[in-house]
């Protein structure tokens, strides 16, 4: 009988389609099945309220999957590099496995890796939670793209991984203590402002396929209106975001049944799935995205810091601008807010109210429940100007005129604010306007 293997589970909450899995169960012997709560190690961002709140149903859901199967999961808590060590020599385990991630923390998994093999252990690492590697997708002259048609007409080509179904049964692992996960506190309790999340999501990897297969045979079919507030999209983001499912398994489901209406849109939800690479590609080769403008002649914008009344009317919704409010209402009801008024709202921000993209930027990474390291700060900087083929700054949305386009029977506004409140805007749109431009003409060419 082998050793035990461990299958280090990080934002890649699902047994479908899960190569780390897979490889240990080829393998065979034990199993340990852990999740490692690390706010500590080095390029590590702390969750926000919201994706705590998700991380904990998510855990719960896949905690009770893998018992269905005859597993059980292990919860540590503490920097990868100390824990990971620990538990090896606490179980006997010779190999470990992940799947790879992308950002600053895929230092501490080539440093862990190194020092584990050095060690003796055995460690793979596999491709999971994109459909291509950011180092696979790049201009002939073997750089990272900057613009996202060519990379997403470059990525698209690529064979794409068949997606594996989920194991029928799994080992039991070797004994090992396991944290309770009340004891991390991830759920709000004084306030629990968490009412709305529990009414909107079901966290999980089966609610994932439920999700996905309502979208394939009913939303997506709608899906040529995507900007129409109202209308509403595949709600797959927090999925996604803790890898309860796979973009390859969104990829083939595209490809799979559907009806022709829905066929239609598939190129254009496929090209959304585009951007969420895009966006990890973007960070792949810029880890500090989060904390620095893409763009560094954007370093010299007179964005301003003042968190005061402005940002606070801002985050409660209390800007008098229906369409702003009605979003940010939507977001600290539900944890999630349309696209097309993601990109409203952040406007404002950084526009008419002359605020730098990184107070928003944090107050999403809080509030979302999707927020993740490479499309909050991607997106932010694409409404900013400062982004990777971003938008240019000069284009300053109209709240109203978007309204009017975008939601003309004024449903969606109706759905997230009370009947007849009636606030005086805190700034007037087009002086704002001419401030923002006027401002963007300091900025040296
Ligand atoms: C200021 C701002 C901040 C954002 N922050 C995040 C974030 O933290 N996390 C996040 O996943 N998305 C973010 N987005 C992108 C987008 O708004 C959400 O992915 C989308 O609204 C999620 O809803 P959905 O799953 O129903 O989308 P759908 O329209 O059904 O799209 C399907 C999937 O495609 C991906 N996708 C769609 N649009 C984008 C996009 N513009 N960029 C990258 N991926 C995209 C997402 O994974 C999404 O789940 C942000 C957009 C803006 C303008």
């Amino acid at each position: 009988m082998p050793a035990p293997s461990i299958v280090w589970f990080r934002d890649d909450l699902r047994l479908a389609d899960h190569p780390a899995l897979h490889a240990a169960l080829v393998r065979g012997g034990p199993i340990v099945l852990l999740y490692l709560f690390d706010e500590q190690s080095p390029g590590i961002r702390p969750l926000g309220g919201a994706t705590r709140w998700w991380l904990h149903h998510s855990l719960t859901a896949h905690a009770a999957a893998i018992a269905r199967l005859g597993g059980r999961l292990v919860l540590r808590r503490g920097a990868a590099e100390v824990e990971i060590p620990r538990l090896v020599a606490e179980t006997g385990a010779d190999a470990v496995f992940w799947n790879r991630r992308y950002g600053a923390s895929r230092e501490v998994d080539a440093r862990l890796k190194s020092a584990l093999r050095a060690g003796g252990v055995e460690v793979a690492s596999f491709a999971a939670n994109l459909l291509v590697e950011p180092w696979e997708v790049t201009t002939e002259a073997g750089t990272p793209y900057q613009v996202f048609t060519p990379f997403w007409r470059a990525a698209r080509e690529r064979p794409m991984r068949e997606p594996r179904p989920a194991p029928r049964a799994l080992p039991a692992g070797p004994p090992a203590a396991s944290d309770d996960l009340d004891a991390w506190e991830l759920l709000p309790t004084r306030p629990d402002w968490a009412a709305g999340l529990r009414a909107t999501w079901e966290p999980g990897e089966a609610a994932a396929h439920r999700r996905l297969e309502r979208f394939a045979g009913n939303g997506l079919a709608a899906y040529h209106r995507r900007d129409e507030p109202a209308v509403g999209t595949s709600g797959l983001g927090p999925h996604l975001r803790f890898g309860e499912l796979s973009p390859a398994q969104n990829w083939h489901r595209m490809h799979g049944a559907l009806g022709p209406e829905a066929r239609r849109n598939v190129p254009k939800f496929l090209a959304e799935l585009g951007w969420r690479e895009f966006n990890w590609s973007i960070l792949y080769a810029h880890p500090d995205l989060a904390t620095r403008n893409y763009r560094p002649a954007y370093d010299d914008f007179p964005w301003s810091w003042d968190r005061g009344p402005e940002v606070e009317a801002w985050q409660q919704g209390r800007t008098g601008i229906p369409l702003v409010d009605a979003g940010m209402r939507e977001l600290w009801r539900t944890g999630t807010m349309h696209n097309r008024v993601r990109m409203v709202v952040a406007s404002f921000l950084v526009k008419n109210l002359l605020r730098h993209w990184r107070i928003g930027e944090e107050w999403f990474w809080d509030t979302l429940v999707d927020a993740d390291e490479a499309n909050n700060p991607g997106n932010w900087q694409w409404v900013a100007g400062s982004g990777a083929d971003a938008a240019p700054y000069f284009r300053v949305f109209n709240p109203d005129l978007q309204a009017t386009k975008f939601d003309p029977d004024g449903e969606y506004v109706r759905r997230w604010l009370p009947a007849g409140e009636r606030l005086a805007p805190i700034v007037d749109l087009a002086a704002s306007r001419r401030d923002a431009l006027a401002a963007f003409a300091t900025l040296r060419r």
